[in-house]
């Protein structure tokens, strides 16, 4: 089923005048209920285009109405096991947070406060009607997207780390890493924690001027029922949109400018991810901005409802028609609707299940058309013929506009219009508020009542999305003005990375894609130069491609690379301090190597070409798996390697080694502590290490994801993680003794 996309048209502020009104809600024939949006051409007043949704909220619609009809019905659904997502979309000031945060009294508060309202009513029903035997946990994640950054909205502001949280695909599933999970049992700990949270993103707001309209904000609702046999958990994300901003109207300094041009840029992305659903393609870059990834639109396989919010008057046309144009596409993304499995308690196997996914630990998919997704709970859609055109799921009418009348009520002269919508409507059910099912979304979608609609492109439309564009481009200036750019790559090279990157979402399923992803991540950080970090990744890809030739020659040049680079930084050390020598950063020459042979060991000279060789340019499936089965002589001695070797030269001698009460492979209490901290991947905790800034915290939790389920089991294995080093290592150590009172 297609996402449910609602308008809700905003009241005038104080500043606004009645006359400047120009967007109006339009019932059409039969209907009581508005679902038409109406606006004038910016170029001629006389035209009109009108754009159908769901329902349409005018602006005399109370946060009641709008929740009663809309995510009221969701709540049950929620609780049956389907996701559900509630997103606020609309250019800066329409009213997104009104709609989802709104006021403090009662009648104001928006859709969150209601949902958690009629969330916790319902865990109480359904433990009084099992009689307790079905316990309902509700936990929390706030989070906001700033700049392409995530930050828990949990934490306080300076607790923040400057590249936020990372975001990692965790078997098939997008999740911010390090986010805070708060169990959170009533409606007034909800008040309490939702408000304190808020005030975190305003604070910044107030330091960045305008932080808080310049962020998405998403609040993930964790509901887990659990009863003797079963587990349940189903998710509701409510996302409050950051607004675009048109960029040539107004006076954004640099700082301000990048902020927007981020916002832009990922709207700009949730578009064409959007369209990219609606053409059906199997390529969606979701990948491309972090909200469309943590979103990810067409992989929530539950019910989701947009809500378009709008502003009335003509200060905001462009934007406004923007916003239609962009909603309606969005009203055509088919959605599975997917509960969540159970998950039997004693977690032998899952369920009997009514989806072939599986529940709680549902591993996410890519982005792609319900054509392609096995849907087992709701009958097939209605199928495109054969040879049909895709369908446009709005349609753009220009006619003779009437004198601005805001009336409910379509005018006279728009008869053409309502006897095209009338007909287009007659071989479907009425709908309206009276007779709508108690499902929220209704199975005949509402985009099928204008499915032979003429797509239409108008000037003024074509306009609208140049002027996305022109944003876009400015958005791309900024961020390179600022330096946030990565290197640019060679096409070829982008090529590549596009093919593995595809190859990767083409094998999501397959028991190598988590190999590809780490081959993927290895080969971008060859190509910045980050050799240390691309062996890493290699290794990590490693186990999955036992064998491997390629790989392992790969490795191998990247070792003597680094090895080499190691030698060329200690003679420059040992040679006499001169001003103009320059050595490479140790950090950057920090890698897993591999049991030194011998010191003698001739360098080996780089060689850029047969580095860009074509080894991992797609291969055919066939090809690669025996390509990568074909030689076993190659074994990953990772951890062997990095034994400390007995030798006059200073490397780092950690004390659990030293100490000869040990016995092999034993450590110290305090060894154990630092190791249990490390692999906690606990931020704030790595933080709090001496030694360890917030940069470097964030380094070893990005190296710990990367490594998956794998974890630091010896500080030789810690000091050889990205920017951490031997004397890291002590100094984290000596800061345990010192705070945790160990006596050695
Ligand atoms: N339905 C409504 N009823 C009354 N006031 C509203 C309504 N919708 C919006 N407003 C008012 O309009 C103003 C802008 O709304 P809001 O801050 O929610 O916009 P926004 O889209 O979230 O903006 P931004 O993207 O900048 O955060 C606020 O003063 C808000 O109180």
């Amino acid at each position: 089923m297609s996402v449910r996309v609602v308008a809700r048209i905003r009241p005038l502020l104080k500043h606004e005048l009645d006359k400047d009104t120009i967007v109006t809600a339009e019932t059409i024939d039969g209907e009581t209920i508005p679902a038409v949006v109406r606006i004038p051409s910016p170029k001629n007043d006389a035209e009109s285009f009108s754009f159908q949704f769901s329902s349409v909220y005018e602006q005399d619609a109370t946060q009641q109405q709008l929740f009663d009809a809309e995510i009221s019905p969701t709540v049950k659904q929620l609780f049956n096991g389907f996701d559900l997502s509630i997103f606020a979309h609309g250019c800066t000031g329409t009213g997104k947070t009104h709609t989802m945060r709104g006021g403090k009294s009662l009648a104001d508060r928006g859709v969150i406060p209601r949902l958690l309202s009629a969330i916790y009513r319902r865990c109480k029903k359904i433990e009084k009607d099992t009689g307790g035997a079905t316990q309902v946990e509700v936990a929390l994640e706030y989070f906001e997207i700033y700049c392409d950054r995530v930050y828990d909205l949990f934490e306080p502001p300076e607790k923040r780390t400057p590249s936020g949280l990372p975001i990692r695909d965790n078997h098939g599933k997008t999740v911010v890493v390090g986010l805070t999970e708060k169990p959170c049992t009533t409606l007034k700990e909800f008040e309490q924690l939702y408000d304190q949270a808020n005030l975190n993103r305003s604070t910044s707001a107030t330091k960045l001027n305008a932080h808080s309209s310049r962020s998405h904000a998403i609040l993930c609702v964790k509901i887990t029922q659990t009863s003797e046999s079963t587990v349940h958990v189903s998710r509701a994300s409510c996302i409050d949109l950051a607004g675009s901003e048109d960029n040539r109207r107004t006076d954004n300094n640099k700082e301000r400018l990048v902020e927007s041009s981020a916002i832009n840029k990922s709207l700009f992305v949730l578009a064409q991810c959007v369209e990219a659903m609606n053409k059906k393609q199997n390529r969606i870059p979701y990948r491309e901005s972090k909200m469309t990834r943590i979103l990810s639109l067409g992989q929530n396989k539950g019910l989701t409802v947009m809500i378009l919010n709008l502003a009335p008057t003509r200060a905001y046309h462009l934007d406004t028609l923007s916003s239609l144009n962009f909603a309606s596409r969005t009203k055509k993304i088919e959605v599975a609707e997917v509960e969540n499995d159970p998950i039997l308690r004693t977690m032998v196997k899952p369920l009997a299940a009514t989806s072939s996914i599986g529940g709680a630990t549902i591993a996410r998919q890519p982005l792609r058309p319900l054509t392609s997704i096995l849907n087992a709970n709701v009958p097939e859609p209605e199928k495109a013929k054969k040879g049909d055109k895709p369908v446009k799921a709005f349609s753009v009418y220009s006619d003779t506009r009437k004198p601005a009348a805001r009336s409910s009520n379509l005018p006279l002269q728009n008869q053409s219009v309502r006897r095209a919508e009338g007909q287009k409507r007659a071989a479907e059910p009425s709908s309206t508020f009276a007779s709508r099912p108690a499902k929220t979304f209704r199975t005949a979608d509402s985009t099928s009542r204008i499915r032979n609609a003429e797509p239409a492109m108008t000037k003024a439309s074509i306009e609208a999305l140049i002027a996305q564009k022109v944003d876009e481009k400015l958005a791309e200036k900024a961020l390179q003005d600022a330096g946030t750019s990565a290197p640019a790559l060679s096409a070829e090279l982008q090529k590549r990375l596009d093919d593995l990157e595809h190859r990767i979402d083409a094998k999501e399923e397959d028991g190598k894609s988590q190999g590809l992803q780490f081959l993927l991540m290895a080969k971008q950080h060859h190509m910045r130069g980050e050799d240390a970090s691309a062996l890493r990744m290699y290794q990590l890809a490693q186990p999955f491609f036992p064998g491997n030739a390629k790989l392992q020659a790969k490795m191998k040049s990247l070792e003597d690379r680094i090895r080499a680079k190691k030698e060329e930084a200690n003679k420059h050390m040992s040679a006499p301090v001169s001003s103009t020598t320059t050595s490479a950063p140790i950090s950057s020459l920090m890698a897993p190597l591999k049991a030194d042979k011998k010191a003698a060991k001739p360098k080996m000279v780089y060689n850029d070409e047969s580095d860009h060789d074509d080894e991992f340019a797609p291969l055919p499936a066939s090809d690669h798996e025996d390509s990568y089965a074909s030689d076993d002589s190659f074994k990953y001695k990772a951890k062997a390697a990095r034994k400390p070797k007995k030798t006059s030269k200073k490397l780092p001698i950690f004390r659990d080694d030293a100490d000869a009460s040990l016995n092999p492979g034993e450590q110290t209490p305090r060894t154990s502590h630092l190791l249990k901290i490390i692999n906690s991947r606990d931020i704030n905790q790595i933080k709090a290490l001496k030694g360890v800034g917030a940069k470097k915290a964030d380094n070893i939790v990005n190296c710990l994801v990367e490594m998956n389920e794998e974890e630091v089991h010896d500080l030789e294995t810690l000091s050889m993680l990205k920017g951490v080093g031997g004397k890291t290592v002590d100094n984290m150590r000596m800061g345990l003794t010192v705070s945790c009172g160990y006596d050695f």
